[in-house]
């Protein structure tokens, strides 16, 4: 506390491309806001580079990311820490960005170790499936660590935030108003506007499911389709992102998908981002590399979401027997494992069911 008002400490867990340009923009406003610590730890999972030298060294000696983030720099007071304890320490604001497969066993590590009273936001795009059924990011982080965990999902292409060109973001949460406001005074700055709604889990869904679209965009691009076919797969693709995301959650908001956690982030993922150029390039090589294959060889370390969450999504659909109701999820997957070829993409909408069967109600479509 300081002159009776709470001081806030903040921590990013995750130093990829997203994480690095996060952590420069939240210190761009720690550094000026009196409600905040200066310093911003982050969290990097340590990497020796073709240097020699660890990741971490150089991100404190360059104040630059120059395998995730080249040619920015981050702010003198963002500190690189390579251990998960330290980077956390005292921390009350921690902001977890890391791809979501690390999530679960970053936790586990983290159990014990925080704050008292600490808040937590995602920046996650992507899910899990456990035998209980799906589980969302930030459900995740909540229940492992036992905090409040919102999340922040938009139209947000890291490179393009890194320059400082203008984006708009969505802060969703569940009942704390007063905390998404803290979250998103920590995140707006004249090129970053933010907005929050409650709505966690419809904003989180947004996020997640895009990625399968933006797989499918891409595959339309890799085969040399036009603008109208992309525009069908992503008004398709949306269609199915607002049905699955009400019957898994039925307080899903539709205003939500409006919001630029939904149809902006569509947008720009399939225009502009990392699933869409690795689905493409799957597509011009006929299926014949693997996924896996391209992502090591085009993105040098970064990840892409799409095609795990694809099939995460895929087993939520089968065990609950929706496969059918969901075309364009479904084959995204079957493409993405080669049990479809890549032309199957425009194929599956001759065998679209009638999609009024879900539990006898008017349909979401
Ligand atoms: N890059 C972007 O434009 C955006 C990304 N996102 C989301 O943010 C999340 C994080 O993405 P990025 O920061 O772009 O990461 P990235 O795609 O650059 O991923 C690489 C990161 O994973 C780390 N890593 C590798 N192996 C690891 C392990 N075993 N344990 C822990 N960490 C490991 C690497 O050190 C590096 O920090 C994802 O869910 C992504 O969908 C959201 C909006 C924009
Ligand atoms: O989520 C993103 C933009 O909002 C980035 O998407 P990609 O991971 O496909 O680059």
């Amino acid at each position: 506390m300081e002159n009776g008002h709470a001081k806030y400490r903040v921590a990013v867990i995750g130093s990829g491309n997203w994480g690095s340009v996060a952590s420069r923009l939240i210190a761009s406003n720690t550094a000026k806001l009196p409600s905040f610590y200066d310093e911003v730890r982050m969290w990097v999972f340590e990497e020796i580079l073709p240097t020699g030298r660890k990741l971490s060294e150089s991100i404190n000696e360059q104040n630059e990311n120059c395998k995730y983030l080249p040619g920015i720099k981050l702010g003198t007071n963002v500190i690189a820490d390579p251990d998960l304890e330290s980077a956390v320490k005292d921390a009350n604001m921690l902001v977890f960005v890391t791809p979501h497969q690390f999530v679960e066993g970053i936790c586990k590590k983290l159990v014990g170790k925080l704050t008292p009273g600490a808040e937590a936001i995602s920046l996650i795009k992507g899910m899990e499936v456990k035998m209980e059924g799906p589980c969302m990011i930030s459900k995740l982080i909540a229940d492992t660590l036992g905090i409040n965990c919102c999340v922040l999902m938009g139209a947000n292409i890291a490179n393009e935030i890194a320059v400082e060109e203008f984006s708009e973001a969505t802060i969703g949460y569940r009942k704390d108003k007063e905390v998404a406001n803290r979250w998103a005074k920590l995140f707006t700055t004249p090129y970053f506007l933010v907005s929050v709604a409650e709505d966690i889990e419809g904003v989180e869904l947004c996020g997640t499911l895009k990625n399968i679209v933006a797989i499918a965009a891409g595959l339309v691009d890799g085969l040399d389709m036009g603008n109208n076919t992309k525009a069908a797969i992503m008004r398709i693709g949306l269609r199915e992102m607002r049905a699955f995301s009400k019957l898994l959650f039925p307080s899903v908001r539709d205003n939500t998908f409006f919001e630029s956690c939904g149809v902006a982030d569509l947008i720009t993922t399939c225009l502009g981002g990392r699933n869409r150029r690795v689905a493409e390039a799957f597509a011009r090589n006929g299926g014949k590399r693997s996924f896996d294959e391209l992502e090591a060889e085009m993105l040098r370390g970064q990840k892409l979401q799409g095609v795990s969450t694809a099939r995460e999504v895929y087993e939520v659909l089968t065990y609950r027997g929706w496969q059918e109701l969901f075309p364009l999820l479904s084959t995204v997957h079957e493409i993405c494992i080669g049990q479809l070829p890549p032309t199957s993409i425009v194929e599956y909408s001759e065998h679209t069911p009638n999609l009024s069967i879900i539990g006898g109600h008017t349909p979401f479509y």
